[in-house]
């Protein structure tokens, strides 16, 4: 599978086009709408997303709750467009700097200043359009068709924080995913421990209050994968590397680890590793899970545990110094509509974005047209794992 998205943070429109996803899979727009709401909340987000409500339409691809086989191509619509039409329309206009909201000044840790030397746009808006994280609302809609397929396969996902500026949420133990889900969707800033919720509240609006920002860690948790998904046998195979290249492509996000993580450099090997055990019922299985569910670039049929850090939004109401790229002066950077923290709404979008991948291992490995023949193909695998 693999999906291209389209459109401008202003524009009228984002659009997600995904080839690949076999024919007959149960697909309802609310399996999307759902995905794509949730990627709205979260404490510490600007008003833009008050303007939005983010609810996809299927415009190819799905007929009568199945898919077809043939490219889904789905649109979001861009609320705020409609106070955008003169700054964004397609027609030339007057070169009136009034209309045009020409951005000079660049934002340090944003795209524009690198975005405008590479693509030669003076007015650096041509960069902000694009590099917004307005798009992980299409991607996380394609996310959602991948959800749905690993739901349709028995394989559960579940993204939430971990922290947010320096507060970290509590190991919670033995709770189920289902439990996972429901909390952190009941969470304004999606944690599992609601001890430390206010804090972290009081945090991002400390930080919106100081015209400053803050960042997080994410983590996503997915049960259902069986063994031996990815592959060893070549560097672009390895499923860890491609799960870790798509977490780290989300705007802001600056590190992944997997399981324990850093914290592996700082362990011997003996508590590290995690030691095999087998059971009759279940095959073979682990007494730990430090490693979060990979090994040799292949699943160990464990829980797959990702984390993901994001760094505070750079767009500060306090601004930083930077350079207008007119005049050369030294100036503050310029200031746009901001979010002071998206950590809530980046666990959501880390969650779908880890799914694409998981999801498009599968079609990969148990390559079929017809989803019951790659359901079948998986079960048979499963079966055939349990008793080797
Ligand atoms: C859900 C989400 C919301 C974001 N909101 C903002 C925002 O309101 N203002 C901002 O400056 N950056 C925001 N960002 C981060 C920027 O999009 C990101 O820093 C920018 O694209 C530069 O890319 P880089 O940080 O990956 O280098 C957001 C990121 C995510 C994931
Ligand atoms: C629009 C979204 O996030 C935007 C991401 C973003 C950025 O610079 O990344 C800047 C802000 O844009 P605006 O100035 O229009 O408010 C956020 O609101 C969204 O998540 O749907």
């Amino acid at each position: 599978m693999r999906y291209l998205t389209a459109g401008e943070s202003h524009g009228k429109q984002l659009t997600t086009i995904i080839e690949g996803v076999p024919a007959n899979m149960p697909l309802l727009p609310d399996d999307i709408n759902e995905s794509t709401l949730r990627r709205q909340k979260g404490h510490g987000r600007g008003r833009r997303m008050k303007i939005e409500k983010d609810l996809i339409d299927i415009k190819s691809g799905v007929r009568h709750g199945y898919t077809l086989g043939s490219p889904i191509a789905l649109v979001v619509n861009n609320d705020d467009f409609k106070h955008w039409t003169d700054i964004m329309g397609e027609n030339p206009i007057e070169d009136d700097e009034e209309i045009r909201r020409i951005l000079s000044r660049p934002r340090p840790g944003h795209a524009d200043l690198n975005g405008a030397l590479k693509y030669g746009h003076r007015d650096m808006r041509n960069v902000l359009e694009r590099s917004s994280a307005r798009e992980t609302a299409a991607r996380v809609a394609a996310g959602a068709v991948a959800k749905t397929m690993l739901r349709h396969l028995g394989i559960e996902i579940c993204g939430y924080v971990k922290e947010i500026a320096g507060i970290q949420a509590k190991e919670i133990e033995g709770l189920s995913i289902k439990q996972k889900q429901e909390i952190s969707e009941e969470s304004p800033v999606r944690v599992l421990d609601s001890e430390v919720e206010q804090k972290m509240m009081d945090a991002i609006d400390q930080a919106k209050k100081d015209g400053d920002s803050i960042g997080g860690v994410c983590e996503v948790y997915v049960e259902g994968m069986p063994a031996g998904i990815g592959s060893y046998v070549h560097y672009d195979r390895k499923l860890d590397g491609k799960v870790a290249g798509a977490v780290m492509s989300i705007n802001a996000f600056k590190g992944v680890e997997f399981g324990i993580g850093f914290e592996a450099a700082r362990r011997n090997g003996s508590e590290v590793h995690d030691e095999i055990i087998w059971s009759e019922e279940n095959g073979y299985s682990r007494r730990t899970n430090r490693l979060g569910g990979f090994e040799g670039g292949m699943t160990t049929g464990m829980p797959i545990v990702v984390k993901g850090v994001m760094k505070p939004i750079p767009t500060l109401y306090k601004p930083l110094k930077s350079v207008d790229i007119e005049t050369k002066e030294p100036f503050n950077a310029g200031v746009e509509r901001s979010d002071s923290c998206a950590v809530p709404a980046a666990a959501v979008v880390m969650e779908h974005i880890v799914a694409f991948e998981l999801a498009n291992a599968l079609t990969e490995q148990f390559t079929s047209d017809q989803f019951p023949q790659l359901k079948k193909a998986l079960d048979d695998y499963r079966e055939e794992i349990r008793c080797f």
